[in-house]
């Protein structure tokens, strides 16, 4: 959410959150980088376009044009140049001065050698017990934030995985609308809308590039899950990678595995919603997970098919209106999971990104829970592996990303909540390699053909086998004609010359004797 050096009385009065690079000369003489011409301090632009109908409680969430509710100045970086303080390297580049290009694969979590996933599984939870260097969480709202003093911010720090996780219950969180009064839950700023693969985007990049630096490596890239398999086990659920089943207990991971000593943040969410707070680093009970065992739901005990992949790729328009989770024909509802794998919208329907996650049937099943799950992560690097293989496919241009009146929060240039510095969904739509320094090493399902196509293709060749053989006999009867009309003259000419001949023999009467 906001650095370190943002959470103080000064600078949240100030409005300005613009911290030092190397202030060699005392505080304030390099916010930005300035001195080294990395960035300077300027206004925070804003999304103020209309959203659309879902949300009707302007005024009363501090996520509203976000960041404004906090902060009205940041930086702004030049160049390479990326990060809170112009301090760190647009995606893609690395070095002191972040000009090297850097390309990282994300690969297949079943592809990693035995090496590779403990050293994945022993990065993922260096990352869960690592304090966040620079970021720290707000665990009241605007209103209460300098505390009930009002010089005491409520801020708190957090681990680099547990920010992962807060950012994702931040953006789903309800609407707070007073004591007493019903928290309103019509509001999602990562879901149910055009914003919801560019959010998830730049939430995994944010993740990744916390770990790269936590790891010092520049080439270290978040493997992905291919869900698709159409099966009814989980087949990243081993000992070696995301931790098996527990023998004790179906709902829980074995003690094999690190992840079983994971605890969950965000669980108090009756709480967060009663009393107006926000959901803190406090940490509760471990992660549940119980693949393909929801009883009560036969449709979410099977993982999508790899069909299903292949036919939401050949859903030619992003999005359509609404852009909301009943929107038809839309390749962001599909593959979010709202509408079934061809883009058509049904109630009913769970596919896909949606589908895999309540698969899981437990932690990575909830919403406001489910990046506690390190599934989590590897589920939304398929689900961005699609997104950037249908840009890529369609040639996609930021034009047909809805300008205004999507669901809050999801509007082209809408800064995401709650990442900072502010960073927009137009950023994320563009293709990975070229732009954001990453690509998936991923084998994508050919389509196989549906029955009306089956259909169609019979009748064609068997109008083509008809025409061949109607030809095919028209070109037997031209022949035997031709063959005929050729013998013709050849039995006159005969019959001429045997005619001759016997028009030559004399007749008696004309013999010599
Ligand atoms: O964590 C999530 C859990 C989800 C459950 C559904 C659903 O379709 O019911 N969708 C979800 C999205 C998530 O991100």
């Amino acid at each position: 959410q906001f650095p370190r050096q943002c959470a103080t009385v000064d600078a949240l009065r100030s409005g300005e959150c613009c911290p030092d690079l190397s202030p060699v000369f005392g505080p304030g003489t390099d916010r930005c980088g300035s001195s080294s011409g990395r960035g300077q301090c300027v206004a925070v632009i804003a999304d103020s376009r209309p959203h659309g109908p879902q949300y009707m409680h302007d005024g009363q969430d501090d996520r509203e044009q976000w960041p404004l509710r906090f902060f009205n100045r940041t930086c702004s970086c030049n160049g390479n140049f990326s990060g809170y303080n112009c301090g760190s390297c647009r995606p893609g580049l690395s070095g002191a001065a972040c000009n090297q290009q850097i390309r990282t694969v994300r690969r297949n979590l079943l592809d990693l050698s035995a090496e590779e996933r403990n050293n994945f599984v022993n990065a993922l939870h260096q990352a869960k017990t690592t304090v966040h260097p620079n970021i720290v969480i707000a665990t009241r709202r605007h209103e209460e934030i300098l505390g009930p003093d009002g010089n005491t911010p409520q801020f708190e720090n957090v681990s680099i995985y547990n920010y992962f996780v807060w950012s994702h219950y931040y953006s789903v969180r309800k609407t707070f609308l007073g004591a007493g009064q019903q928290s309103f839950g019509g509001v999602d700023f990562s879901h149910e809308g055009p914003a919801f693969l560019t959010w998830h985007r730049y939430h995994l990049l944010q993740l990744e590039k916390d770990m790269q630096e936590m790891l010092q490596d520049p080439s270290f890239a978040l493997p992905y899950w291919n869900f698709a398999t159409g099966g009814n086990t989980c087949d990243i659920c081993t000992d070696d990678l995301m931790g098996a089943r527990s023998n004790f207990d179906v709902s829980l991971i074995s003690q094999n595995s690190i992840f079983s000593q994971w605890r969950v943040l965000c669980e108090y969410l009756e709480d967060y919603d009663t009393l107006g707070t926000i959901c803190n680093s406090t940490e509760g009970g471990p992660i549940r997970r119980n693949p393909a065992g929801n009883v009560a739901r036969p449709m979410v005990q099977r993982l999508p098919e790899p069909q299903d992949v292949a036919l939401c790729l050949e859903v030619g328009l992003f999005d359509t209106p609404p852009f909301y989770s009943n929107s038809n024909d839309s390749f962001r509802n599909t593959v979010e999971g709202y509408s079934d794998p061809s883009g058509k919208y049904d109630p009913a329907v769970r596919s896909l990104h949606n589908l895999a996650h309540l698969f899981l049937n437990g932690t990575g099943g909830q919403t406001h829970l489910s990046p506690n799950d390190p599934i989590f992560v590897f589920l939304h690097t398929f689900t961005d592996a699609v997104f950037d293989e249908w840009l890529r496919r369609h040639n996609a241009d930021i034009s047909i990303y809805p300008l205004e009146n999507a669901p809050i929060g999801h509007n082209r240039q809408y800064n995401m909540v709650p990442f900072w510095p502010p960073v927009t969904n137009n950023e994320m739509f563009v293709p990975a390699p070229e732009n954001l320094g990453y690509s998936y090493d991923v084998q994508w399902p050919s389509r196989a053909l549906q029955v009306t196509e089956i259909i169609t293709i019979a009748i064609v060749t068997a109008l083509i086998l008809v025409a061949i053989i109607f030809a095919g006999a028209t070109c037997i009867v031209h022949a035997r004609k031709n063959k005929d009309e050729l013998h013709q003259p050849l039995l006159t000419d005969q019959y001429e010359r045997y005619s001759d001949d016997y028009d030559s023999i004399p007749t008696p009467s004309q013999s010599v004797v």
